[in-house]
């Protein structure tokens, strides 16, 4: 029997504050509804297959654009949004949230406009060649510099992967160098341009992000709070916790976990929940990213809870990456139930692209969304 104790309502993230509730063994956790700040879709049969997935539990997510070919224009955005929810299940209500793949080439007109337009919410950098379908991102940024200053003009943010690709920089510093080599100087170089560090995987970026204003913003993903390099590595390799950022060491994990479960506004969910087919990971030569989408919220209740925090995952999923993009927070709720015994997922989802496996966090989880 579970007995329903405690309920958050829209604006009211406090009741959990209060130890004596946990004590009593609340076992309903009721928030606004959470976005994904940080989410590919793809396209086809594989977007036809996973878009359920995000649909489920999310009220609207930012639609990474590095599709091939990628979505450059606001023409290509508009009929990938058209073709999303095209896709999306009868009676879903999901709102996908555009963004335009920065090219060296993009025209900062064609930006504004979409911007104006309110069909985009963000615009993506990718330098080129650091993570997948990212061999048509920015190699030079100075070529680049005149849309970073329309943004800041316009207030359209930034969404970065923060890594160089230098082949001398060791993969495992590659965020903490891209933050003093290519994201600094880009900040100081455009006063007011808004920037999120998507994915955030190390201590060095916590920090850094944490010491700035509120034109800087970070997504944290549902894996990244969950393994480290060892749960990649140790005892034979396992394609399916590989992503990138790949995941760092122990006391940065750490480190993320205290910036997710903090309350601090700067910190925000995106999944970057990244399917690829099963072949294209189990694979001698293994795509990178781990698909999140379907047990992300019951996962990060379950962490949330560890820490004693299960009060901020309202600011974490739902309140502090609309108040970053300027958007309100979603009126709708949605409940997580604690049960006696451990959810159970499939193992894979099935889509016209072949399947998919879902992220395993290698624990047992109690946590489950109330439908
Ligand atoms: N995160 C990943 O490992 N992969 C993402 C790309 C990305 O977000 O870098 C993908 O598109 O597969
Ligand atoms: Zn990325
Ligand atoms: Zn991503």
């Amino acid at each position: 029997m579970h007995r329903k104790i405690g309920v958050v309502s829209r604006g009211n993230s406090g009741f959990a504050r209060d130890p004596a509730l946990l004590a009593w063994g609340m076992n309903i956790l009721t928030i606004p509804r959470p976005d994904d700040w940080h989410l590919h879709l793809r396209d086809g049969a594989m977007l036809q297959g996973i878009l359920p997935e995000s649909a489920r539990d999310f009220a609207r997510a930012i639609i990474m654009p590095n599709l091939v070919p990628p979505v450059v224009t606001g023409a290509q955005a508009a009929a990938y949004r058209a073709r999303i929810l095209a896709a999306l299940p009868e009676g879903a209500a999901f709102e996908p949230l555009m963004t335009l793949y920065l090219t060296e080439t993009t025209d900062p007109e064609d930006v504004a406009a979409a911007a104006a337009s309110g069909l985009i919410k963000a615009v993506k950098l990718y330098p080129a060649g650091a993570t997948t379908n990212s061999d048509s991102g920015v190699r030079d940024f100075d070529k680049v510099r005149p849309v970073f200053e329309k943004m800041a003009e316009i207030g359209l943010p930034l969404c970065t992967h923060g890594e160089v690709t230098t082949p001398e920089v060791d993969i495992f510093d590659r965020e903490a160098v891209f933050i003093e080599t290519v994201l600094d100087p880009i900040r100081r170089a455009t006063p007011g341009l808004r920037v999120v560090m998507e994915h955030l995987t190390t201590k060095d970026g916590v920090d850094y992000v944490a010491a700035q204003g509120h034109d800087m913003g970070a997504t944290i993903t549902t894996h990244h709070l969950i393994i480290n390099r060892n749960h990649i590595l140790v005892g034979g390799i396992k394609p399916h916790y590989y992503c990138l950022p790949v995941a760092k060491r122990e006391h940065h994990r750490r480190a993320l976990i205290e910036a997710a479960t903090s309350g601090n506004p700067h910190f925000f969910l995106g999944t970057d929940s990244a399917p690829h087919a099963d072949p294209a990971k189990e694979n001698a030569c293994g795509c990178a990213g781990c698909f999140t989408a379907t047990n992300t919220m019951p996962l990060l209740a379950h962490i949330f809870e560890s820490e004693g925090r299960l009060d901020a995952l309202t600011a974490f999923a739902s309140e502090n990456g609309p108040r970053f993009y300027g958007l309100p927070v979603n009126s709708t709720t949605l409940s997580l139930e604690k049960h006696d015994t451990p959810t159970s997922w499939p193992a894979k989802i099935e889509t016209g692209a072949g399947p998919v496996t879902l992220f395993d966090p290698g624990f047992p989880v109690y946590w489950q969304v109330k439908d």
